[in-house]
């Protein structure tokens, strides 16, 4: 019963009151968390603690407020001392407020009001200021662009790897495709491609894909960009019980190439949406209806329900007003976080050749953290 476990919660946690929100703190955590020298090498920033040496009924034998410090003696002497501010933003009941990533929802009408500025190449590469928008503006929004980009493979590169690593995969480091054929998959074909994001096979589906257009002569051939998180969260009001089903049930994604040249079997199990439990924020969503493999993973009773949540979803991913459409041209290049924004294209005619690769999520991240951004935790 919950008094019962409220109890015990209260006998292995430290209650601390800061500008009026209580906030717990258990007690192996908090021998756990000592920033002293002997317990944290502050140069490495890694722990020295040895937490399987802790006795999980530690108290603390005196615990004494200094001003805005905490300072806490343990049985064996040891002092653990904790600035309240620090304490407070580490707090769980901080987290639980808190978005690990701050972001602006679009449709098309809320991205083109925004007046979002692309970076330019050259600024791009040579200052820290001009990136730093540039990132600024991908974490909000999930898409940004660079313009003025010379119209190379190479010159394409460099934009990738100002932000991150790029992640190798099985098209390649750094890609050009057309519509050849030379790989067993619809990008490479003149067909249109309705809104998905790529990777869905992979465990971790990469992070981020750039495309830089290098050239096209013909028709068609735009780029379709939705705001998925947008339409998570409309499904999400509208439904949550179809939001909860598409974050719980594991589906499974696959990708199988058998050609003279390639051969590839590629398969990865994970739910549509996937959301923080603390503070029930969506981080990934895998949304690929031609990479969608076989659903063996779904107890019957659930099938049918399944299906009318993906509905919801799709119904809204198709509404005309979440669609922004763009050309891409060559110099612009996009960069579109896979793990948030769908990206699709339109059916063309003529040479339309594309360069691009995938980058890896933690280390755009890591630059963006580096560079001091904001709204990122
Ligand atoms: C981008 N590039 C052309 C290299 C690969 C396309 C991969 C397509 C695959 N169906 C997927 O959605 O993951
Ligand atoms: O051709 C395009 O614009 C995009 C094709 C695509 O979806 C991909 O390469 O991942
Ligand atoms: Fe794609």
């Amino acid at each position: 019963d919950l008094s019962g476990w409220k109890r015990t919660l209260w006998f292995w946690s430290l209650r601390l009151n800061y500008r009026g929100a209580p906030m717990l703190f258990n007690y192996v955590w908090l021998r756990d968390h000592c920033r002293s020298a002997s317990s944290f090498n502050t140069a490495t920033n890694q722990r020295n603690v040895d937490t399987g040496s802790i006795d999980l009924s530690i108290r603390p034998v005196r615990t004494n407020l200094q001003g805005d410090n905490l300072i806490l003696t343990w049985p064996d002497g040891h002092t653990t001392e904790y600035s309240l501010a620090w304490l407070f933003e580490n707090s769980y009941e901080k987290q639980k407020q808190t978005p690990v990533q701050r972001r602006i929802l679009w449709n098309a009408d809320v991205y083109n009001k925004a007046h979002v500025q692309p970076a330019k190449w050259e600024k791009f590469m040579e200052t820290d200021d001009e990136l730093k928008k540039f990132l600024r503006n991908y974490l909000l929004y999930g898409i940004a662009f660079v313009d003025e980009v010379p119209n190379t493979v190479e010159a394409t590169e460099a934009v990738t790897q100002r932000a991150s690593l790029i992640r190798e995969t099985t098209y390649g480091k750094m890609w050009c495709f057309t519509s050849d054929f030379s790989r067993g998959d619809t990008a490479y074909s003149q067909l249109a491609l309705d809104r998905h994001t790529d990777t869905s096979y992979f465990h971790e589906p990469c992070g981020i894909q750039v495309f830089h257009c290098l050239k096209h002569e013909g028709t068609g051939g735009r780029t379709l960009l939705v705001d998925g998180f947008y339409a998570a969260e409309q499904l999400r009001q509208k439904s949550p019980e179809n939001f909860e089903l598409l974050a719980r049930v594991p589906i499974r994604h696959e990708y199988i190439e058998n050609t003279d040249s390639h051969k590839n079997h590629i398969t990865a199990i994970g739910p549509v949406l996937q959301a923080y439990p603390w503070n029930n924020e969506v981080y990934m969503m895998r949304y690929n209806n031609y990479d969608r493999s076989v659903m063996n993973t779904v107890p019957p009773d659930a099938v049918q329900r399944w299906y009318v949540a993906h509905r919801e979803l799709t119904a809204e991913l198709r509404r005309p007003e979440n669609e922004l459409w763009v050309k891409l041209t060559p110099g612009k290049v996009i960069f579109i976080d896979n793990w948030r924004v769908l990206h699709g294209r339109e059916s063309f005619t003529g040479l339309r050749q594309l360069c691009g690769c995938y980058l890896t999520r933690d280390d755009v991240l890591s630059t963006a953290r580096c560079l001091g951004l904001e709204g990122l935790s």
